[in-house]
């Protein structure tokens, strides 16, 4: 099934003005390991807000394609690999565990200590959650992601699940708003999303750390998952520090939606922060941004 874009576009507008004039919209872009997705899932668990991860959608497509041995590089696969991410179900799923804590202001985020909330991920069914995160997609992301064809489609459905109106079960776009939990709001991260997926949002941050600091913690996290699957590998420092500045040229240089801190975004340098500190950073910038703005929280 190929979508229709004009018409699914006018639909996510529409939605938009209509029906989610007062969910509060927070982007959060920035370059890899700089701490988006781990703060914006622990943000959206405070607010009670749903997560979205529009890197983990393009992750999801890398793999098909990569099992369809397409390839970025060849014009003849190009069209297939958008072809896929059209009519792929990819399907997100944040489990808040411990159940969302109720709304203060006096709440730090130190005080959810038990498990983390993560997201799964499922292309087609599969839960492919882990295995979109190996060094094998990783390292071929970045070029699925700077197809043209494979960013309309994967912007249309992120502007749509964003608004409610795009069905990940069905892989369908719904003429009415999907009813699901009741969220305050959204949470997005990826690259592009303050400057071209959510244009709009109520409040942007920028995140970033230095590439060192970002490859000791991509280093960490791959030690602690070689670790945890009881895989004896060894990780290079080096080799995840190259990998990592080699993606973020590629993110920083493409042509189309390149990774850029939109003009309205606030900057977040975490290189010196806690997860924790950068959790509770945003919640107050969020907090007093929907104040400004009249915002229900
Ligand atoms: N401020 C921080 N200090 C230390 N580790 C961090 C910090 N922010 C994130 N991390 C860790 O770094 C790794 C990458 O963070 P993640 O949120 O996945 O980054 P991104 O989504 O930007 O790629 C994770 O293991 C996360 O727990
Ligand atoms: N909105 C987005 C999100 C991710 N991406 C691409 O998808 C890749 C993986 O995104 P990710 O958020 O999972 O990557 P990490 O920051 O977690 O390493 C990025 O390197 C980008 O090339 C994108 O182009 N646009």
């Amino acid at each position: 099934m190929i979508f229709n874009f004009a018409k699914s576009n006018n639909l996510t507008k529409k939605f938009d003005k209509v029906f989610y004039r007062n969910l509060f919209q927070l982007a959060i872009d920035g370059p890899a390991a700089s701490g988006k997705s781990s703060t914006a899932r622990m943000a959206a668990q405070q607010l009670n807000f749903e997560y979205i991860d529009s890197g983990a959608m393009y992750r999801a497509v890398t793999l098909a394609a990569l099992r369809q041995n397409l390839s970025p590089t060849l014009l003849e696969d190009v069209s297939k690999i958008a072809q896929l991410a059209a009519t792929s179900h990819i399907h997100l799923h944040t489990t808040f565990d411990p159940p969302p804590l109720p709304l203060t202001h006096s709440i730090p985020s130190s005080s959810i200590t038990s498990s983390l909330p993560q997201t799964l991920v499922y292309l087609n069914g599969e839960d492919v959650t882990y295995e979109i995160r190996s060094p094998e997609i990783t390292n071929n992301v970045s070029g699925i992601a700077s197809n043209l064809d494979v960013r309309k489609v994967l912007v249309e459905k992120q502007r749509a699940l964003a608004s409610g109106i795009y069905d990940e079960n069905q892989n369908k776009f719904s003429p009415t708003p999907l009813i699901k939990k009741s969220p305050k709001g959204t949470v997005m991260d990826g690259r592009d999303v303050g400057t071209v997926i959510l244009p709009n949002a109520d409040l942007k941050i920028f995140v970033t750390a230095s590439a060192k600091v970002r490859a000791t913690r991509r280093f960490k996290e791959l030690q602690q998952q070689s670790y945890s699957k009881r895989i004896s590998q060894i990780i290079d420092f080096n080799k995840v520090l190259e990998d990592l500045e080699k993606r973020d040229k590629s993110d920083y240089e493409r042509k189309i939606s390149p990774l850029k801190k939109a003009n309205d975004a606030l900057f977040l340098d975490s290189s010196h922060m806690s997860v924790t500190e950068q959790v509770d950073k945003i919640v107050e910038l969020v907090l007093k941004r929907a104040k400004e703005k009249n915002i229900d929280l």
